[in-house]
């Protein structure tokens, strides 16, 4: 097991949750704004303090060294300043491990899937947001590809679909589904029901700081649920095999 999580908690802002995550898993985050995704995944990266355990292969998140939890698991927040004028290319460097077998293949595979080759000389502060997400997405995907030396890692994203255009949402699909093949999991935020529905593996429900919902995608996202935590009705359409949520207007 990759990752177990027991009785977390933080003080006001999410409830004790206890899951386990395996090697492969590709978990999306739903609920409302304020359900405490966010929370709940600085919790599951050691960043905000509460009770309970969470244990990365293993061992507390507090006894890890934090070089080796570095290369262990990356946290993306939802929002982040740039750290300042450097180029795009030394800040990827800057997550580059020192010595990792097939990091200069990888690299040049996400500078190609996520379009960066003509930005890498560029400052960071003279990226546009959707190019500064890229950036900042390549840099924790480098920082824990999985390798031999270290096969399971976690990537913990927070809304990292926000700002990307739709050929990168499909570019971003495709790296953490090879991520996820490689041996990592995955758990991101979000608020695309649709997207979830097609490309999670697994959901997890949020609502006023409580996981009220585990499971499969198809399972969990049913209007009865969805209608509980936003006020909203819903309808499932089904068309060539596939699941469609929509939201209906309420009169
Ligand atoms: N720094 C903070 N200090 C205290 N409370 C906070 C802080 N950040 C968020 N909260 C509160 O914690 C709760 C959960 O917030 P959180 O950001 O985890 O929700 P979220 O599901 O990620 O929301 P969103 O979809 O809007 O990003 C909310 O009630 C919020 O007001």
């Amino acid at each position: 097991m990759l990752l177990s999580i027991e009785q977390a908690t933080v003080p006001g802002r999410l409830q004790a949750f206890s899951a386990q995550v395996n090697s492969g898993d590709l978990i999306h985050l739903l609920g409302p704004n304020g359900a405490g995704k966010s929370s709940l995944l600085a919790r599951l990266a050691g960043l905000l303090p509460g009770q309970g355990v969470v244990r990365l292969v293993g061992k507390p998140l507090e006894a890890w060294p934090r070089t080796l939890l570095a290369r262990r698991r990356a946290w993306l927040p939802q929002q982040q300043q740039q750290p300042g004028q450097m180029a795009v290319f030394h800040y990827l460097q800057l997550h580059l491990a020192e010595e990792k077998p097939g990091q200069d293949t990888l690299l040049a595979h996400l500078i190609a899937a996520f379009q960066l080759r003509d930005k890498l000389t560029r400052p960071l502060t003279q990226l546009s947001g959707g190019e500064w997400q890229r950036v900042r997405l390549m840099a924790v995907l480098l920082q824990v590809w999985p390798c031999a030396a270290q096969p399971a890692t976690l990537l913990l994203l927070d809304e990292p679909y926000a700002g990307l255009d739709v050929a990168q949402q499909q570019a971003l699909d495709g790296e953490l589904t090879a991520f996820c093949r490689a041996g990592g999991a995955v758990i991101t935020s979000g608020h695309d029901l649709n997207h979830s529905l097609r490309h999670a593996r697994n959901v997890w429900l949020m609502q006023q700081g409580k996981v009220v919902q585990q499971g499969r995608a198809e399972a969990v996202l049913q209007p009865d649920t969805l209608r509980a935590l936003y006020g909203l009705a819903f309808r499932k359409l089904q068309s060539e095999g596939e699941s469609w949520l929509v939201a209906e207007e309420m009169r």
